[in-house]
């Protein structure tokens, strides 16, 4: 685990940021003198310092000086206080970060800072393979897109194969339910390609009816047919030289997935209405969140257009999977409603997180963010409260439990193991997910004499 030392004489400032990077999976410890930092420095390994500038007695300057080439040092000012902090980042300090700041910015800050490597080692970046080092550099592009958020083991592989796949002209399939974040990660690979230049177009092949979407991919001539009031150009001559991405491609008709084969073996498309042929360079990347695989084996989709289509595939996982990416995604979304509604929120109440963890997130992370962007406009406090969440999140496990299969006796068993089992056996907060007092949920588990 990353180890992080932060210097900051305000305890109460220090312990609210200290929570937030635990929470953030960075073992965290804290010191709010210059003597007691400098006995942690000499006792234990740090990969990172943060520090303020201005506490009592101490030189914060000498102490980035000091570290220079060894630990990264990011250090933190007040608002007035810019010339000292680029006096800082000449001494050696990797960065800084103005108070007030949003734990957004003290991640980015913070994984920028990790990835940077010592002044020491700099010079040796000439010996590290052409290949290994296009790679770090992606990794951290990947990481600062600024949309893609990716942070647990879950999508660790994930981000891996994206900075793979993303430089190569190779065609992409990308797997997952609605809302984690398919488009977003088409653009990302977009941007992360030799065609970030060029156009990227996105086309929702759910959303158009089958007869339009010859006129969708290709383009119209005015008059070829009724409606065609004027020339159209079409989605792969719009996205010439760029990316076109396919969403929803597993709802295309039969007649349209010919169609579109054709063209991306051709690599030539015409107008509707005109004799004319136009090359297209393009490349492809489609979503879908069904199983084409097996719509290609009920033969609702065609086998070449499929391979055509996944060169290489995606999985992207649910958000109930991918627990470990909720902190980063939390505060990335805090972060970003923050600016917009122009509010200081600094942190999640500890009951917003359990409800957080605890939730099943059908809507994934579009769901999460409607979610934060809801609870940023009705705080008015510094930590969002569970009162500002609406009705679902409070009560999650009817919604996990199906119904259909279970008696009433079976169902509220079933409710009670499953509270539980998500609050790690935590009676108190079983009982306040299952919203009863926790005199009722030990009656209920002696009821059903349930062995916990
Ligand atoms: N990893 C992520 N980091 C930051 N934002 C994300 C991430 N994943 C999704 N989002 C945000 O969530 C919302 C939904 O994402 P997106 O539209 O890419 O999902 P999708 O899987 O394509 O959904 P659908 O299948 O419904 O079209 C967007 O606002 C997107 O910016």
């Amino acid at each position: 685990m990353t180890k992080i030392l932060i210097i900051e004489d305000d305890t109460s400032f220090a312990q609210m940021l200290q929570k937030f990077l635990v929470r953030n999976s960075f073992d965290v410890v804290l010191s709010h003198t210059e003597l007691d930092g400098e006995k942690q420095l000499n006792e234990q390994s740090f990969q990172l310092v943060i520090t303020d500038l201005r506490l009592p007695d101490y030189d914060g300057i000498k102490l980035v000086s000091e570290l220079k080439g060894k630990i990264p040092v990011v250090v933190m000012t007040g608002y007035a206080e810019v010339t000292t902090a680029v006096r800082a980042m000449k001494m050696g300090a990797y960065d800084y970060i103005s108070k007030p700041f949003t734990p957004d910015q003290m991640l980015s800050v913070i994984d920028a800072a990790l990835n940077s490597k010592p002044v020491a080692t700099k010079e040796l970046t000439k010996e590290i393979p052409e290949n290994s080092k296009d790679k770090v550099a992606n990794k951290e592009r990947v990481a600062h897109a600024g949309e893609l958020v990716l942070n647990s083991q879950a999508t660790q592989k994930l981000e891996e194969h994206i900075v793979l796949v993303a430089p190569t002209d190779m065609s992409v399939l990308i797997i997952g339910e609605s809302g984690t974040g398919k488009e977003v990660t088409a653009k990302t690979i977009h941007q992360k390609s030799t065609r970030n230049e060029k156009p990227f177009v996105a086309l929702d092949c759910g959303a158009i009816p089958k007869e339009l979407a010859a006129s969708e991919f290709f383009g119209h001539i005015k008059g070829s047919f009724t409606g065609a009031v004027a020339d159209k150009i079409g989605s792969f001559e719009a996205a010439n030289g760029g990316t076109l991405f396919l969403d929803e491609v597993g709802n295309l008709s039969y007649e349209n997935q010919i169609q579109l084969l054709r063209a991306l073996q051709e690599r030539k498309i015409k107008r509707i209405g005109s004799n004319s042929e136009i090359q297209v360079d393009v490349r492809i990347l489609s979503a879908t969140n069904e199983d084409l695989k097996a719509a290609v084996e009920k033969g609702t989709f065609r086998e070449d257009l499929y391979h055509r289509l996944n060169e290489f595939s995606l999985q992207i996982p649910a958000l109930k999977n991918r627990h470990g990416d909720l902190p980063v995604l939390a505060a990335y979304f805090l972060g970003k409603f923050n600016e917009k509604l122009n509010k200081q929120i600094l942190d999640f109440s500890d009951e917003v997180w359990d409800i957080f963890k605890a939730y099943h997130w059908p809507g994934n992370i579009r769901e999460l963010q409607n979610v934060i962007q809801r609870a940023v406009l009705l705080t008015t406090v510094e930590k969002v409260q569970a009162n500002t969440l609406p009705s679902e999140l409070m009560n999650p496990v009817l919604e996990t439990v199906e119904l259909g299969s279970l008696s009433k006796a079976d169902f509220e068993k079933e409710q009670i193991i499953n509270a539980l089992k998500r609050t790690n056996y935590n009676k108190s907060k079983a009982a306040k997910l299952l919203q009863v007092t926790r005199k009722t949920l030990y009656n209920r588990i002696n009821y059903y004499d349930l062995d916990l």
